[in-house]
């Protein structure tokens, strides 16, 4: 069974689409790259598979459940327990500690976990920092704690989203590599939306979205976005 399914999905705001017929499976512990020009729909996308918008065609199954068929707290529910997020703009929460923050998906599961919470900040090189506030970390260092909180509950479905848009190319090259390495040791399949040629060349496929749908990319015939 794929983790993700997505079929003949459809989005427009109005009369204007933002893409049509768009066709998505992801299997376990599959990295799948998203590219696209800006405004193609890649966020519109993301949140259309984890039920966060509402598709204006087609079904998305996650984890064996299709999202149109449950209850919004059903879905709340779902996503709490096979997905994590990382965005580009963090979403760190400023006034919980970092461990607070990396430890919340496993409090809003009943299932807290000081230790869990401490390996994944060891994991991310934020070992000695858990009961710092967020508002006294780098960009770079906030990014980790974003990955921590993704990957904590072993998530079947991680969604990326930009998710070294706001680093410099060093702390974005650092990140990636994290990032990349976390999803891998969990197991988890990921959807990574990325202009960086680097990030879509560590993908097992490349996926490019227009208004006309989803293609497979083939990087070394095609010019990134
Ligand atoms: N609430 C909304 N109402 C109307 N149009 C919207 C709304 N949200 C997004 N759009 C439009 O949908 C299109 C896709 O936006 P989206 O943010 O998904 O693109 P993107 O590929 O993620 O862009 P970027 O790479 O710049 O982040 C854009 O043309 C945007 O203007």
């Amino acid at each position: 069974m794929p983790v993700l399914e997505a079929r003949g999905l459809a989005k427009s705001y109005g009369a204007t689409p933002v893409f049509t017929g768009i066709d998505l499976r992801l299997q376990a512990g599959e990295l799948v790259a998203l590219l696209g020009e800006s405004g193609s729909g890649k966020s519109t996308l993301l949140n259309c598979l984890a039920g966060l918008d509402e598709p204006s065609a087609g079904t998305v199954h996650l984890a064996g459940a299709e999202l149109g068929s449950l209850r919004e707290s059903q879905r709340a529910l779902l996503r709490r327990q096979h997905l994590g997020f990382v965005f580009q703009a963090f979403h760190v929460l400023p006034h919980l500690s970092v461990a607070a923050n990396v430890g919340l998906p496993l409090l809003l599961l009943k299932r807290a976990d000081p230790q869990r919470v401490q390996e994944m900040l060891e994991a991310v090189g934020l070992g000695d920092l858990g009961a710092r506030s967020p508002r006294q970390l780098s960009g770079g260092q906030l990014q980790r704690v974003a990955i921590a909180r993704a990957l904590v509950h072993r998530p079947a479905l991680v969604l990326a989203d930009e998710p070294t848009g706001n680093l410099d190319a060093r702390n974005a090259s650092a990140v990636l590599d994290l990032l990349l390495e976390q999803v891998h040791a969990q197991g988890s399949a990921c959807l990574l939306v990325t202009h960086s040629e680097r990030a879509a060349a560590r993908a097992d496929r490349c996926l490019r979205i227009s208004e006309q749908g989803i293609t497979t990319q083939d990087l070394q015939t095609q010019a990134l976005a």
